[in-house]
């Protein structure tokens, strides 16, 4: 039976007969005539019976609730019935009526329960009083009964509903012990009700709770004034299985005074208190979880920005008064993005966790570092005593970022820029402070990224967020002086020759200075100024190489890279072809720079398109190759030029690695389709030896030269030309023209995301 087919039994309560039925058994039909007219009624139904057995049959009909009895009946006697009635437990009164005046007769009668005794001979009003008179007791036995049937289902239902409760009720006595409490209790906290009456409510409240909740079990008001609604903490039975999930259970109870009913309505003697506990755990848990979301990241369950500010305002108000410093720091990881487009959003998600527990690791434990938003992170070193400290940190943080990560089967290394602003010496406004560390962190990027740079007045101009950024960048575009084209050399090192360029865009902010194209050029995409920017980049590159062409370095090619969304214009070759016009260049000098993942997008298309591209005579090569495991049998239907190997790879060439195989079996298959093969990101003079072993023999990267000013570009072509060997390409002075010196973190090995 469930619960609510039980409440329904349980509320099935007899009612009240008004309608009364009255069986007149006599032979002679005049007796009962002369009774029925006596005795008719609204209320009455008369019944009648001559014999015995009539009787019988009739009262086992079970509706008769008088008999008027004769004692002398033709077949068996009045006596006889009422002995068949006390053995069948046939509930009707009966009155007798006889003939027989004897003593006998009459006790006779009495003994079998008679009601009443009369005479046949009575006086009329005699009968019908003691007919009234049995009906009259026959009611009030019916509503004692009833009452009491009343009571006992109204005692079954409300024990019912007690146990049946999702609350836990109970009460307790004036010392505080249980003196009931219902079923719930096992569920909730593991104990048997029977385990707890007697025992004090400290056996099983959460001893944090004991203080704030001692007037709600002492409570002796009633009413509205009587406990409502308090929070509660319950300890489960130790080691139930339900403990497990938890020790305690958060409910909120409501409690009262119990008293003595007292016959004058007034209250009694105080005999305790009752209490109503709701289970609450999970309200609860949905409400913490609420507010750890309002407050943190989810996915590295960092501090959000909300509460970074927060802390940090609280951090200055405590520094302000203590004369005191303390230093944000912003932290961006170096090319996300492209972690994320290479490896999928899993493996992105991955090393921002574990990028934030490497950093938290290397801060103190009173350092807030907090999430705010995609790649960025910030932190607050609440205690600094001068500006070298915050250094420290950060060079640690580059330090610890040296080790690769793990993620799956696969390394990555990933760099990160770090801006670091003081308070009060950068602002004294928790906002403001931040993006001073923000504006820093920009310039480290715009710097060449894997450092760290503490902010300096003249950043403070620009406010670098996302809106101004592209608010920003609409004007340069629209003002066309803002961006430089800078050129870094593709060097074969066997030749010691500069065979190539790359063309790399530069924004000079006005008030921001430099910044990354890896910070602009996702903004262009997304707004569409990629492509007046690129047509300005293929005009000054073909300008580029008309000058060069002009001081005798005509047989050197220039990469331009392109971003995707380019790809899809169908203006795309006239775009290409009107600036090698103008310029009069050779198409075979220009080399567009395409990404993997462009190819993996949709093939037929791209092959298609590529196809189209190369009849115009450019060259094409695939930049950041590696990173997303494209088979080099596809590269022939491209019928791209060159691949360019991921700097990633090269990085992790300092020590025997996966990398040596990989680079060895990409120079190996390249030169079967007849592809060329250059090699980015090359630092070291190690790297350029095991590269040369490996078979590749161009090169670009810091170790030649970092990409340089059109106006710097000649004397390293002039000064390369004239020394003629592969090794006179080491860094030297002059030649490492993109101002780093504010830069303090070495970016001897910078290692951003790679394999
Ligand atoms: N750590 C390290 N880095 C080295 C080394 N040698 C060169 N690099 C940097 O590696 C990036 C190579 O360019 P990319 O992979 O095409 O990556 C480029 C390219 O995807 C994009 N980009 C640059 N210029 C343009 C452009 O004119 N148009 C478009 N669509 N994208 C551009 O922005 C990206 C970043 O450009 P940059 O910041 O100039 O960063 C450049 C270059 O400065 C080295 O030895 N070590």
């Amino acid at each position: 039976m469930n619960a609510i087919t039980a409440l329904y039994e349980l509320a099935r309560i007899p009612s009240l007969q008004t309608h009364q039925n009255i069986l007149i058994v006599d032979d002679e039909s005049r007796f009962r005539l002369a009774y029925r007219e006596l005795l008719a009624d609204d209320e009455r139904t008369i019944d009648e019976a001559s014999t015995g057995q009539e009787a019988i049959a009739r009262l086992k009909e079970g509706r008769t609730d008088l008999v008027i009895l004769d004692l002398k009946l033709p077949d068996i006697s009045g006596l006889e019935i009422m002995e068949w009635m006390t053995a069948h437990n046939i509930d009707a009164s009966v009155i007798v009526f006889s003939a027989d005046k004897s003593i006998n007769s009459a006790i006779h009668a009495l003994r079998h329960r008679a009601f009443e005794f009369l005479r046949k001979d009575c006086d009329p009003n005699d009968m019908i009083h003691a007919v009234d008179r049995a009906l009259a007791n026959r009611q009030r036995d019916q509503e004692l009964a009833l009452v009491s049937a009343q009571l006992q289902h109204s005692e079954r239902l409300h024990r019912f509903l007690v146990e049946q409760s999702p609350d836990m009720i109970f009460t307790l006595d004036r010392q505080g012990r249980f003196t009931f409490i219902n079923g719930r209790v096992s569920t909730l906290l593991g104990y048997e009700p029977r385990e707890l009456v007697g025992q004090h409510y400290t056996r099983v409240v959460d001893p944090r709770d004991y203080e704030h909740v001692q007037y709600a079990f002492n409570e002796r008001r009633v009413g509205e004034r009587a406990t409502s609604n308090i929070e509660v903490r319950f300890k489960r039975k130790p080691s139930t299985p339900r403990a497990r999930n938890g020790a305690v259970v958060t409910t909120i109870l409501s409690s009262q005074g119990v008293y003595e009913s007292h016959p004058l309505g007034q209250p009694g003697a105080f005999l305790g208190t009752s209490g109503v506990a709701r289970d609450i755990s999970e309200r609860k848990k949905a409400e913490q979880t609420i507010a750890f979301q309002a407050f943190h990241d989810l996915l590295t369950k960092l501090p959000n920005r909300t509460l970074f500010v927060d802390r940090l305002e609280m951090a200055m108000v405590q520094a302000s008064r203590r004369k005191e410093k303390l230093a944000v720091m912003f932290l961006d990881l170096d090319r996300f993005k492209l972690v994320n487009d290479t490896y999928g959003h899993q493996v992105g998600d991955q090393l921002l966790r574990e990028f934030a527990v490497r950093v938290r690791a290397c801060l103190r434990t009173g350092d807030t570092l907090a999430r705010q938003g995609g790649d960025e992170f910030t932190a607050l070193l609440p205690t600094i005593s001068n500006k070298e400290d915050v250094s420290v940190v950060a060079e640690k943080i580059l330090s610890e970022l040296r080790k690769p990560f793990l993620l799956g089967e696969t390394q990555f290394l990933a760099t990160t820029s770090i801006g670091l602003a003081v308070y009060p010496d950068d602002s004294a406004n928790a906002e403001e402070l931040i993006r001073c560390a923000d504006m820093a962190m920009y310039q480290v990027k715009g710097q060449g990224k894997n450092g760290y740079t503490a902010f300096q007045p003249h950043m403070h101009t620009a406010n670098l967020d996302r809106l101004s950024v592209e608010n920003d960048l609409r004007k340069a575009v629209k003002e066309g002086n803002q961006f430089e084209l800078h050129f870094q050399p593709q060097i074969d090192a066997d030749l010691g020759k500069v065979v190539g360029l790359e063309a790399l865009i530069r924004w000079n902010h006005p008030r921001a200075g430099m910044i990354s194209p890896d910070v602009f050029i996702p903004i262009a995409e997304e707004t569409g100024l990629i492509i007046a920017i690129s047509d300005w980049v293929l005009r000054e590159a073909c300008a580029q190489l008309a000058h060069l062409k002009q001081h005798g370095f005509g047989e050197i090619r220039l990469g331009v890279n392109l971003s995707p969304r380019e790809f899809d214009r169908v203006d795309l070759l006239e775009r290409i072809r009107i600036p090698l016009d103008e310029f009069r260049i050779a198409p075979e000098s220009l080399e567009i720079e395409i990404t993997e993942s462009l190819l993996m997008k949709d093939v037929e298309n791209i092959v298609a398109r590529v196809k189209r591209l190369r009849s115009t005579g450019v060259h094409i090569s695939i930049d950041d190759f590696g990173t997303r495991y494209s088979s080099l049998n596809y590269l022939r239907r491209f019928s791209v030029n060159r691949i360019k190997i991921d700097q990633s790879f090269v990085r992790d060439l300092r020590t025997p690695h996966d990398s040596f195989a990989i680079i060895q079996a990409i120079v190996g298959i390249a030169r079967n389709f007849n592809l060329h093969v250059i090699v980015e990101g090359v630092e070291t003079e190690q790297q350029v030896a095991i590269l040369k072993q490996l078979g590749c023999n161009e090169m670009q990267g810091y170790f030649f030269s970092r990409p340089l000013p059109s106006a710097k570009l000649m004397d390293f072509l002039k000064l390369a030309n004239r020394s003629g060997s592969g090794e006179s390409f080491a860094p030297r002075p002059g030649f490492h023209t993109e101002g780093r010196d504010h830069i303090q973190a070495s970016t001897q090995n910078p290692t951003p995301a790679g394999t």
